[in-house]
């Protein structure tokens, strides 16, 4: 598992290493310096021609420490402080010191134009603001400029909260973060802006980090072993969980067989599709391991009786919006009494009746909306929610008390007591309809298999981008169809199983 700390909580993970492991800022420094320079050199990079733009913040000191190095490895190298020289940090200071003694010569204004490397430490965890004025003209001076671009830990002007750009930011080819990459480099657009992100081990001790439930993680292939469900060679299908699939609608059986197939797949024991009546011969053809009850009307009786015997419920994939629709929705988000995936249609319904929301009988629901479904949930615009996905999303799940998996190029999964996670696998490949209810059904198979809401959903989103990986590696990225994803959950649970 990896940490993905904004810029506040990397600084209480420095403070706490400085004071409690007894490292100095100074050496901190020196070692975030000496990482990046070892980046610069296992690189290759031309060294004829370097200039490193310094702030005056601690980002700064160790541009002036990067400078030194590289002086010192025989490059040619000019500094710049482009911060204002009265508000630099004592190791910022005591660095430009020692930059100076070792023979640099530092400049007082940037100079767009044509470098071998250009080296960006104007801002990095510490930027607080709107980047203005000089600022602003001096990293725009630095977009136009020439050569290989490096950020010294975040690229100047990103928001390391949410990736968010207000004004302008460094365009980086590399990014060097310190020992974590930070959330707004890997979110949109800081993730555009910040090129290839390298993160080097400095010592600074992120534990603290632990006790801080704002903190997010994301997982990584090696995490993901230990947390698969495990088959015994003892055991039947009544074991690995009973799904029903309440999914497709006139037109719509395509969303009830992607959600279903994903869920075998991902491997549960047993799946019912409940759908309309026209839709049980395609069903029944395409996916004959399945279980097909179908309904022409309402009927809560039946609709009772499935719930009874679910294990788990996954509603709402091309469910509609019919009356009819919405009369199964809200039957069952009042009475089942075990986990339940919420998807598509089922959302947008519930946005529209909102009531439903503060009707749920437990916590084990588990919601999968895309950026247009959450806004029609949270009713806040999607820019919005771009801007500030972490944060409007903490505070719904902190209100609806379920598990929320936000659906984007960057899928965030949250609940409430733990730790959000951001994802990082998977591909553009994925940007296509019925990608999302492959991921509800491998979700829903995961919970099947006796994982808890949270940890199926954190699992399941990642399993799912590494079968958009595979996908991807076998038909290329622009014809990988949402039943190829669905397949492709196979060939990664082979991977793992060997
Ligand atoms: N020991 C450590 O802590 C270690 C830290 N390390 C390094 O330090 C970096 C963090 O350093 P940092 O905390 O000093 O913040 P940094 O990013 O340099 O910026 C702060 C300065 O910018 C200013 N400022 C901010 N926004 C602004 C705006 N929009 N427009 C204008 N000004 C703005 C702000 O001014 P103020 O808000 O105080 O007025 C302040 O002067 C971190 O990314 C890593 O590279 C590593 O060496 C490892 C050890
Ligand atoms: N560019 C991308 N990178 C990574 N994952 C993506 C990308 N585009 C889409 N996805 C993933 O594909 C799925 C799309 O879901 P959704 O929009 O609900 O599709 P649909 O409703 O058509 O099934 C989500 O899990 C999303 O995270
Ligand atoms: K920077």
């Amino acid at each position: 598992m990896l940490f993905l700390p904004d810029g506040r909580q990397m600084k209480a993970a420095d403070s706490y290493t400085i004071r409690e492991k007894k490292i100095p800022s100074l050496i901190l420094m020196e070692r975030a310096a000496r990482t990046f320079v070892e980046t610069v050199m296992e690189r290759k990079l031309d060294l004829s021609n370097v200039c490193v733009v310094c702030g005056s913040g601690n980002n700064g000191g160790d541009g002036f420490a990067i400078a030194r190095l590289l002086l010192e490895k025989g490059g040619c190298v000019t500094a710049v402080m482009a911060g204002n020289p009265d508000h630099c940090t004592e190791e910022t200071l005591r660095q430009m010191e020692l930059f100076r003694e070792a023979g640099g010569t530092v400049g007082n204004s940037f100079e767009e134009g044509e470098y071998s490397i250009l080296i960006d430490a104007v801002f990095g965890a510490g930027l607080s603001r709107r980047v203005e004025g000089d600022y602003l003209a001096c990293i725009e001076a630095m977009n136009r400029s020439g050569g290989v671009k490096l950020a010294v830990d975040v690229p100047s002007g990103v928001s390391t909260t949410t990736g968010e750009v207000a004004t302008s930011a460094f365009r980086a080819d590399l990014t060097v973060s310190f020992q974590c990459a930070k959330l707004g480099c890997v979110l949109y657009p800081g993730r555009d802006y910040a090129g290839e992100v390298t993160v080097t081990d400095i010592g600074v001790d992120t534990s603290v980090l632990e006790g801080d439930r704002e903190a997010a993680y994301a997982l990584e292939e090696k995490d993901i072993k230990t947390m698969l469900p495990k088959r015994r060679p003892n055991s039947h299908k009544g074991d690995y969980g009973k799904a029903l699939i309440i999914a497709g609608s006139r037109g719509m059986a395509g969303a009830a067989y992607l959600a279903a197939l994903a869920a075998y797949r991902t491997g549960a024991g047993l799946v019912q599709i409940y759908t309309p009546e026209e839709n049980r011969t395609i069903l029944q053809t395409l996916l004959p391991e399945a279980i097909i009850r179908c309904y022409d009307f309402f009927d809560e009786k039946e609709l009772l009786r499935l719930l009874n015997w679910a294990d788990v419920v996954n509603i709402g994939s091309g469910l509609g919006t019919s009356d009819k629709s919405r009369r199964i929705l809200q039957t069952t988000l009042e009475n089942v009494q075990v986990p339940c995936v919420v998807d598509a249609d089922g959302l947008n319904l519930l946005a529209e009746h909102s009531r439903y929301l503060s009707r749920l009988p437990h916590d084990q629901f588990v919601f999968t909306p895309h950026m247009k479904e959450m806004s029609r949930i949270v009713k806040k615009p999607v820019e919005e929610l771009q801007r500030n996905r972490m944060e409007i999303l903490t505070q719904f799940t902190g209100e609806a008390r379920i598990t929320c998996v936000l659906k984007d190029a960057r899928t965030c999964i949250c609940r409430q007591g733990e730790h959000p996670y951001v994802n990082l696998s998977g591909n553009a490949a994925m940007a296509k309809a019925g990608s999302g209810d492959v991921l509800a059904g491998v979700i829903t198979g995961l919970i099947a298999q006796g994982m808890t809401c949270f940890d199926g959903a954190v699992l399941g989103v990642y399993l799912h981008g590494l079968a958009g990986e595979a996908a991807r590696e076998e038909k290329g990225i622009y014809s990988v169809l949402a039943r190829d994803l669905a397949d492709a959950v196979g060939t990664v649970l082979k991977r793992l199983e060997e």
